[in-house]
């Protein structure tokens, strides 16, 4: 068995310095005032612009009239159940309404703005966006599999259902992957057992191989994922074989799937950059993406493995995979060591992704990746997709309660995002 000894290699890629970052936000321009547009109280209440105090004087000027939705967004200082379903609903329809109309009606945000500027901007910046979008949970897979812990098969249950109550018509239960490498998902056929007969849901588990995929049937899988990686090295050390390898072995895997109508999910992993080899060329993510396609694999997930894309890494890399692949089989899977997967979320949405994966508390991570961080948050998914009005069906006050029921059984606070993946040496 093979490792990634080494940290990301992050000298290789494109990357934010402390110093940038400092600079970015700091800017006097803290915010446009369009962009308050939906951002609840997470703006008004979270950003402080530290070094500046343009956005508190801003902030002042805006009264609760200015933004009706303020009243009814998410009371951290309640704890609990700080965020009701309807409450979330009427904060969503108003908000979604009110950004065409009534809050603008007055025009208070600059002297020379109208409604049709709004409108135009507007429509300019979010007529890409897909009305709905598929999320495709992924924490009790791609999270669980990184805990230094073994997480009890109870809780790995307890979680599904109650992710499964939220409404989420996706989730990635477990992996039928070597115990040897992945320890943390070796009840993968207790967890399957017990999850796979919960109604209206799918329940897609990790196939590295035949044996794992035999494994998932006996264990009443009804979906498979194989995934490969756009790196050699990635490849080498997180299923140990070589990219061609690996296909060859996935094209066993969907003939197989094939003959008993199992739909395959394809990943791609390292599909910005690889802790070993640095940046990836968009023409590697499309040559994988499209054997997985061609393959049969009727969806294709684009993995930031590591976390380092951002919109600027991204969007020629999902151009050059939509060049090959129809837009509509394609998702995408962000991590966020840098904190770009919602910035990334936002461009491939506006380029038409309508599939997003992620992962309730943002937990996350692959074993192999030794420093990245957890996936981006459903949660945080979730609530910007409100915020831009696309429907997702999902009830982002049960999925805050099951983020925080994992949490408390893993000894973090409540709320808390993104684990830090600790890797493997
Ligand atoms: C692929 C292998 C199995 C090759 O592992 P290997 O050691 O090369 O396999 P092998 O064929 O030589 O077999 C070695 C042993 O493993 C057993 N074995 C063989 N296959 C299986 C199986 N399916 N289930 C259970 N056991 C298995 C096999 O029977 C044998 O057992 P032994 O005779 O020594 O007792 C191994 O490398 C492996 O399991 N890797 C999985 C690693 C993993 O799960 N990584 C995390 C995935 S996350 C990811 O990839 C990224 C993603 C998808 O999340 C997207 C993103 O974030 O970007």
């Amino acid at each position: 068995m093979s490792s990634l000894e080494e940290p990301l290699g992050l000298d290789k890629l494109p990357s934010m310095s402390t110093i940038d970052r400092i600079q970015r936000f700091s800017s006097g321009a803290c915010c446009s005032r369009v962009d308050n547009l939906g951002m609840g109280n997470r703006w008004l209440e979270g950003r402080s612009c530290s070094t500046s105090n343009t956005c508190n004087e801003d902030y002042e000027e805006y009264t609760e009239e200015t933004f009706p939705w303020k009243r009814q967004t998410r009371d951290l200082s309640q704890g609990g159940d700080y965020f009701n379903q309807n409450t979330a609903n009427k904060g969503r329809s108003s908000m979604k309404f009110s950004m065409i109309d009534d809050s603008f009606s007055d025009c208070q945000y600059s002297p020379t703005c109208n409604n049709k500027d709004i409108q135009d901007l507007t429509t300019k910046f979010l007529k890409g966006i897909p009305t709905f979008v598929k999320i495709v949970e992924v924490g009790p897979r791609d999270g669980l599999q990184n805990e230094n812990n073994i997480v009890p098969t109870a809780v790995k249950i307890e979680l599904i259902h109650r992710l499964a109550s939220c409404g989420l018509s996706v989730i990635e239960a477990t992996s039928f992957v070597s115990p040897k490498w992945v320890p943390q998902l070796g009840d993968a056929k207790d967890v399957m057992q017990a999850v796979h007969n919960l109604g209206g849901i799918r329940f897609p588990v990790l196939t590295p191989n035949l044996k794992g995929f035999e494994a998932a049937m006996a264990a009443g899988a009804r979906e498979v994922a194989v995934f490969a990686s756009a790196s050699e090295s990635f490849s080498k050390s997180n299923i140990n074989c070589s990219v061609e390898d690996s296909l060859a072995r996935y094209r066993a895997v969907t003939r197989a799937a094939k003959e008993l109508s199992i739909p395959v999910r394809g990943y791609v992993s390292c599909v910005v950059g690889c802790p070993v080899e640095g940046p990836i060329s968009p023409s590697k993510v499309a040559y994988v993406a499209k054997e997985l396609y061609n393959m049969g694999c009727f969806e294709i997930s684009l993995g930031d493995t590591i976390g380092v894309g951002t919109p600027g890494t991204v969007v020629p890399m999902l151009a050059a995979v939509m060049a090959v692949v129809p837009k509509v089989k394609l998702a995408v899977h962000f991590h966020d060591t840098y904190g770009q997967s919602l910035a990334n979320i936002l461009v491939s949405l506006q380029m038409g992704i309508s599939i997003v994966d992620s992962s309730v508390a943002g937990l996350g991570g692959c074993p192999y990746a030794k420093g990245a961080s957890g996936n981006v948050a459903t949660e945080d998914v979730v609530y910007m997709l409100n915020g831009l009005g696309v429907k997702t069906n999902i009830d982002l006050g049960k999925l805050m309660l099951a983020g925080d029921f994992i949490n408390n059984h893993l000894g973090r606070p409540s709320g808390s995002k993104t684990a830090i993946a600790l890797g493997r040496a």
